[in-house]
């Protein structure tokens, strides 16, 4: 609990001064004003977070947080939870999707089990496992208190030391066979939706499967009774521990003024949860891509952030984050390269 409150408490609103000029100097940039859209908003929201007028991002990391989930004996999810412990392992051996994306977006790729439900054999996986996946959600907690506060700290831990190697552009990705079914739970909780309204098919559950999802949720809700205004309240009860692993990941990348890209409808989960423990966090988040999954959408509104890309993925790993680093660059680029009106002697009124 100590380094969460410690770390919570190093978060300050972003640098406004250093927002101000850096905005006013892309404004005079030779180009129409304004004319670089999102890209202008990104510059100054890296300067605003870093509190630097030329920041860089050329040191990037996704971490990806690797969890099994109780819920999934309720037949929640199309694919066998062995595949949680075989992916965490490939993570290591550049043959998943995010390793493929993160080759081209010159990213490295963290692999972190922090709750798998067996024993990993890949050295090269960093061991941070709090328990053999979570418990079931259907009969009591997904996990205790203390437990979701653990797993909030292992992903402070994990980011902070990366950021202390000269990180200074993180994402989070995760692995977890089932755990469409938690972030559409805690997504239920903090948005107060139906989950018929926005369970969806994870990764490709079968349309009545579908409607039993969305009624295993409801009764996780029902038993656990999440207080939506506690945000570790509700990922111990409904959450899973990929989940706070990510979301600590977004909190020390707000105490240290590292951006951190937010994923699909996991990741955008634990933002959620982030950010209902501390509001600022958000400031010092991007969202990748609108992922395909049903509740996905209302999950970025309701974080308030929008999504750069639409590419019609729903992987998770932290793919479409690291799509998005290179646009994040390119915004860099363009405060970093262009000259104003006035260096180039064009005088304006
Ligand atoms: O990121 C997303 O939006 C996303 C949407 C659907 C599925 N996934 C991935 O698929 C797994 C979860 O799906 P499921 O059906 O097992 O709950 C998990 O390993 C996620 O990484 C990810
Ligand atoms: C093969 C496979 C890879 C994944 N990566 C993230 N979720 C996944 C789910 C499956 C089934």
């Amino acid at each position: 609990m100590e380094l969460l409150k410690e770390t919570l408490g190093k978060i300050k609103e972003l640098d406004k001064e250093a927002m101000g000029k850096a905005r006013e100097r892309i404004n005079n940039l030779i180009k129409p004003e304004g004319s670089l859209g999102r890209l202008e908003e990104m510059a100054e929201k890296l300067v605003g977070i870093t509190g630097k007028r030329f920041p860089k991002v050329d040191n990037r990391a996704v971490i990806v947080m690797a969890g099994d989930h109780g819920v999934y004996e309720e037949g929640v999810a199309p694919d066998p939870q062995i595949i949680t412990a075989i992916q965490t392992c490939n993570f290591t051996k550049g043959i998943t999707g995010v390793c493929a994306l993160a080759k081209q977006a010159k990213a490295d790729v963290i692999s972190v089990d922090i709750g798998v439900a067996s024993d990993l054999k890949e050295p090269r996986v960093i061991n941070r496992k709090i328990k053999y996946g979570t418990d079931n959600m259907t009969k009591g907690p997904a996990m205790t208190r203390k437990e979701a506060i653990k797993a909030l700290e292992v992903g402070i831990e994990i980011a902070t030391d990366e950021i202390k190697k000269g990180r200074n552009l993180l994402a989070t990705g995760e692995m977890g066979i089932g755990n469409t079914t938690p972030s559409t739970a805690i997504i239920s909780v903090l948005g107060s939706y139906d989950p018929q309204e926005i369970t969806g098919k994870g990764a490709g559950l079968s349309e009545e499967k579908v409607i039993h999802k969305a009624r295993i949720i409801k009764k996780a809700i029902e038993i656990n009774k999440p207080d939506p205004e506690d945000g570790i309240d509700v990922l111990s009860k409904v959450g899973g521990l990929e989940i706070g692993g990510m979301a600590g990941v977004m909190i020390a990348g707000a105490a240290e003024r590292v951006p951190v890209v937010v994923d699909g409808l996991i990741a955008t989960a634990a933002a959620l949860i982030a950010c209902k423990i501390e509001p600022k966090v958000k400031n010092y988040l991007f969202a990748s891509h609108a992922s395909l999954e049903k509740g996905a959408a209302r999950a970025s509104k309701l974080l308030g952030l929008e999504p750069m890309l639409n590419m019609d993925m729903r992987l998770g790993e932290g793919t479409g984050a690291v799509l998005t680093f290179n646009l994040i660059e390119a915004a860099v680029y363009m405060n970093n390269e262009m000259i104003t009106f006035e260096e180039a002697g064009i005088m304006r009124d």
